[in-house]
């Protein structure tokens, strides 16, 4: 299966956002996408999903144009960079509601083992990113949208989720964000950089140079 997604328009005001997009996401295949801040990663992914409607889009799933939004395909699951789980909610509740595993979260995660009747308020942010990131990366989907997985997470935990990636990626379109180039770089089989509306495959490090991104000589 191979996701694509180009001829987008998005603008907010006078001000155009995205518009020189072109993506495509391959099954088995982790795809990153880089840029600064406010240069319209979430409004992708957002794009993708389905919740989020652009003046044009053109997405396409294995050549066919798709006309219904992401979400109501079923196929996808959606990481959003805030808050996903109800503050009241409990973590076990959590885990029966996403049909997930929680032994094998465990195995993962061990010292989450005492949250499992925990509510979700009771959770620190990063305690609840790694809830959260979990239950997204495992559901069965065929697509699975990461909007900064890594953020407010401890970096053990970054490579765990990196091997949960990798594990996961089979059968399954990977698309994720992050300022963690570097665990971006190194996760995703295809790296996109988003700059000025317009978005460019990246190869090596070197054109993060080039491109602004980092300064020289970060690696
Ligand atoms: N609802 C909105 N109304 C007006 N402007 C918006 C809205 N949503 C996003 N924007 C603007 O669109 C631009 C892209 O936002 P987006 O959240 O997609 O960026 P991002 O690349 O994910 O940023 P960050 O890395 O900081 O999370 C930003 O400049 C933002 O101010």
């Amino acid at each position: 299966m191979i996701l694509e997604i180009d001829n987008i328009e998005l603008s907010f005001g006078s001000r155009k956002v995205l518009y020189g997009i072109y993506l495509s996401a391959q099954e088995g295949k982790v795809t990153g996408i880089l840029g600064r801040n406010g240069c319209g990663k979430t409004s992708l992914l957002k794009i993708l999903f389905g919740n989020l409607k652009p003046k044009y889009k053109t997405i396409r799933v294995d050549g066919k144009n798709i006309k219904k939004s992401l979400f109501q395909s079923n196929s996808i699951a959606y990481l959003p960079q805030h808050r996903l789980l109800p503050k009241n909610l409990k973590v076990d509740t959590a885990f029966n509601l996403f049909n997930a595993d929680w032994n094998r979260f465990i195995e993962n995660f061990k010292s989450f083992e005492i949250y499992k009747k925990y509510r979700i308020s009771q959770l620190s942010s990063g305690e609840l990113r790694v809830l959260e990131t979990y239950l997204i990366i495992t559901k069965k989907k065929k697509i699975i949208l990461l909007d900064e997985p890594f953020s407010f997470i401890a970096p053990i935990y970054i490579e765990r989720f990196k091997e949960i990636i990798n594990y996961e990626k089979k059968g399954k379109i990977i698309l994720l964000t992050d300022h963690f180039y570097r665990d971006i770089l190194e996760v995703s089989n295809t790296i996109y950089l988003l700059k000025d509306g317009y978005s460019k495959q990246i190869n090596i490090q070197e054109d993060l140079e080039k491109e602004g991104y980092v300064l020289p000589n970060s690696r």
